[in-house]
């Protein structure tokens, strides 16, 4: 006779167990007729930072308050750390944190003021309290001007106790929201080590916007190109670059007759190649090849160069192959 073995009842996922703290499918938003976020899937992996890089407007904030429960999504679905966005909303709340793009701290109160009020939205009380709000102004380096009000904090600090504020329930998964827009380089570069240490320290996992690509290129695991609501591509920054696969390559030219710029499109080791505001862009795979290959046809046509100089191939170059345009357009 086959026993019956009673399994024991579940208990609900871990949220350090889970593989990916985030799975989004098909999200679409729109405000009014404005549909602004266009089918978004992703997924980011736990003690992951993951950057959503795009320009102004591309829809960076809209994606990150329907991934925060903020704004009901008009279509699609996600889970955070394993908890339905829309059916475990309490619990979905307990594991992240958002960091806002706008300042959600008090100018008239101290930090350690704005820490007490934001406690106790986190119900924190007690010991407990005293203990998160001591450890995040040291994280945020916030203790030695804890008692100043934050009114008369530089652009900086306000960001890092903005950060600090986000800190307190100890969140699984935080929400970056560009959180170094107006910020000087020495916080800045502090947010990205207090990311780093959060990471590695405590496996948190980070979901991080941004318009700038060296914050994306240096901070992030994985970096999903993004504009217009839509995902463009999406990969680790180095697999990203090599999908363009192509060093650049400029050429300062004063004057590039059409017929030139053409012969210089179909030599072998020219990718691609672009004339505008007297500079000739080369894109090829192997540079100093090209490099020799397009000064002959120039010295040949007896076109001036008077400077030529290789493009490091960053994100940015990514964006502006995938789209046509600049990131900080
Ligand atoms: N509540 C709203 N009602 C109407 N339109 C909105 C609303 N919120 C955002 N938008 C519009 O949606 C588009 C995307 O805005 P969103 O703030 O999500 O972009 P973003 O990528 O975060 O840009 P930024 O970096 O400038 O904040 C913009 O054109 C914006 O004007």
């Amino acid at each position: 006779m086959a026993m019956i073995v009673e399994q024991a009842p579940r208990q609900g996922k871990s949220t350090d167990k889970v593989e990916n703290v985030i799975e989004a499918r098909e999200i679409y938003k729109s405000f009014g007729a404005f549909q602004v976020v266009k089918g978004v899937s992703l997924e980011v992996k736990a003690g992951e930072v993951f950057g959503l890089l795009g320009p102004n407007g591309a829809g960076k904030t809209t994606l990150i308050s329907v991934l925060t429960g903020i704004l009901t999504p008009d279509k699609g679905s996600a889970t955070m750390c394993g908890f339905d966005l829309v059916k475990d909303a309490r619990k979905v709340k307990d594991v992240i944190s958002l960091v806002p793009q706008d300042l959600t701290i008090y100018q008239e109160l101290s930090a350690l003021e704005n820490l007490k009020f934001f406690a106790r939205m986190y119900h924190l009380a007690g010991k407990l309290a005293k203990e998160r709000i001591d450890e995040v102004l040291e994280i945020a380096r916030l203790t030695d001007v804890a008692k100043k009000k934050a009114g008369t904090y530089s652009g900086g600090m306000k960001r890092r106790l903005n950060l600090a504020i986000g800190l307190l329930n100890h969140p699984r998964l935080l929400f970056l929201d560009e959180p170094t827009v107006g910020v000087d380089p020495q916080s800045r570069n502090h947010i990205f080590e207090c990311i780093r240490m959060l990471v590695r320290e405590r496996n948190m996992s980070v979901f991080y916007t941004t318009h700038y690509m060296e914050e994306a290129q240096t901070l992030c695991h994985r970096v999903a190109i993004y504009d217009h609501g839509q995902i463009i591509a999406l990969g680790t920054p180095q697999e990203l670059i090599q999908k363009i696969g192509a060093t650049r390559l400029t050429f300062s030219i004063e004057a590039l007759p059409e017929d030139v710029l053409e012969q210089v499109r179909e030599l072998a080791t020219v990718q691609q190649a672009d004339y505008s505001e007297q500079i000739l862009t080369v894109a090829a795979p192997a540079p100093y090849q090209a490099a020799r290959d397009v000064i002959g046809v120039l010295q040949q046509r007896d076109v001036p160069v008077t400077d030529m100089q290789t493009q490091e191939v960053n994100l940015e170059t990514v964006f502006l192959s995938l789209t046509g345009k600049a990131l900080r357009e």
